[in-house]
């Protein structure tokens, strides 16, 4: 089932904490949203959940208009964080309360019951621990149970709201995967919030970058990362170099070094530019031709197939610069030593929009 978000608002007293929001989260898809603290992701979900209310806009599940609709009755599935299950109860029972509590005419047999939960435990490989409790389990365990409890009622929707974020990055990564796979299995339309990048960047089929109680931008990993839209979502998704800079005459000037404008990108605004050049989109040598600038060498790391290099321009500034392993071996760059970058890709955003550079 899609979700439809039209025009929302939300404000707590005089703060405006989500402003305009329109969203469209596809059937079957798994969506993030990803911004930094406070932009108001957990509260876009509480208000899709039913658990938060808006001052105005429009949520549609599927056709239907839900605004007015109890969290009862939107029937979505919920993980939290520190969603913590019911201590005095059994990994079966907790699994099996929502089903429980199903008015009698929607509620299975006692037979279904268990052969359902029995299901689910098996799916999120749990099934040994069944009668265990709560405070028995590593907090992993915990989190697959709590899925399993939510999935127990077949939602279509199913909203998470940071659920690994209590737990340490190997076991998050295990169970990132782990999600992935159980979303496709159940055929649900998932929404995840988070502010872990590489969290949403493995595991979502489009993510919805917010700041400030806005929408920047929506679309895949790799559209965030080789075509946002913003001077935001660049400096967000990934890491980047930054050079600031001015449009004259159709060129781009950064320092010493003039680009002239490409035509069918589009035209540049004179004034003001901020350049951004992503560390893989540098590459180094020891000829000055056709470079961007020069630098010296300050620190080199080999992190297995990628040696990431380190380097101070001729202002200062720290640069760093991604190259495979062979490209290093090839020309053992020391450090301390003085070499060129020259970038492959720049994009550009001037004050009154954004231009997208190929070289
Ligand atoms: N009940 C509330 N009353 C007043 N302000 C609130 C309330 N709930 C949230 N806010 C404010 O709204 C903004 C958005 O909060 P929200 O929890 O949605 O952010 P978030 O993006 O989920 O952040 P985090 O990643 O830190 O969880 C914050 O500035 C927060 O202080």
């Amino acid at each position: 089932m899609s979700i439809t978000i039209k025009n929302l608002n939300k404000s707590f007293g005089d703060f405006h904490a989500l402003q305009n929001i329109n969203l469209q989260v596809p059937t079957g898809a798994l969506v993030s949203l990803l911004g930094p603290s406070g932009c108001g992701k957990t509260t876009l979900l509480r208000i899709i959940a039913g658990l938060e209310t808006h001052n105005n806009g429009e949520i549609y599940f599927g056709e239907q208009e839900v605004s007015n609709k109890s969290v009862r009755e939107r029937g979505v599935g919920f993980v939290f964080q520190n969603y913590a299950l019911f201590r005095h109860m059994t990994v079966f029972d907790n699994v099996a309360f929502g089903l429980q509590v199903l008015p009698k005419s929607q509620r299975p047999s006692k037979a279904d019951i268990a052969e359902r939960v029995h299901e689910l435990l098996k799916m999120v490989q749990l099934d040994w621990l069944s009668k265990s409790y709560p405070h028995q389990l590593s907090g992993g365990q915990r989190q697959r149970v709590a899925l399993a409890r939510a999935l127990a009622v077949k939602p279509k929707l199913l909203l998470l709201d940071e659920p690994f974020g209590a737990l340490d990055a190997k076991v998050r990564k295990e169970l990132r995967q782990w999600l992935r796979d159980i979303h496709h299995e159940f055929n649900v339309t998932s929404l995840l919030v988070t502010h872990d990048q590489e969290e949403a960047l493995e595991i979502s089929d489009q993510i919805v970058v917010m700041n400030h109680g806005k929408v920047e931008q929506v679309g895949s990993g790799a559209a965030l990362y080789d075509a946002p839209d913003n001077a935001f979502v660049t400096e967000f998704l990934g890491e980047v170099n930054r050079f600031e800079g001015y449009i004259e005459r159709g060129d781009l000037v950064i320092g010493n070094f003039r680009y002239p404008e490409v035509p069918q990108q589009g035209k540049w605004h004179e004034g003001t530019a901020t350049a951004y050049i992503r560390p893989h989109e540098f590459s180094i040598a020891r000829e000055a031709q056709g470079a961007m600038l020069q630098a010296q060498i300050h620190h080199i790391s080999v992190l297995g197939p990628i040696v990431r290099v380190s380097l101070y321009d001729q202002t200062g500034q720290d640069i760093e610069v991604m190259m495979p392993h062979q490209h290093h071996q090839a020309h053992q760059f020391k450090l301390g030593e003085q070499v060129y970058l020259t970038p492959s890709h720049i994009s550009v955003f001037t004050q009154k929009d954004m231009v997208d550079y190929v070289i």
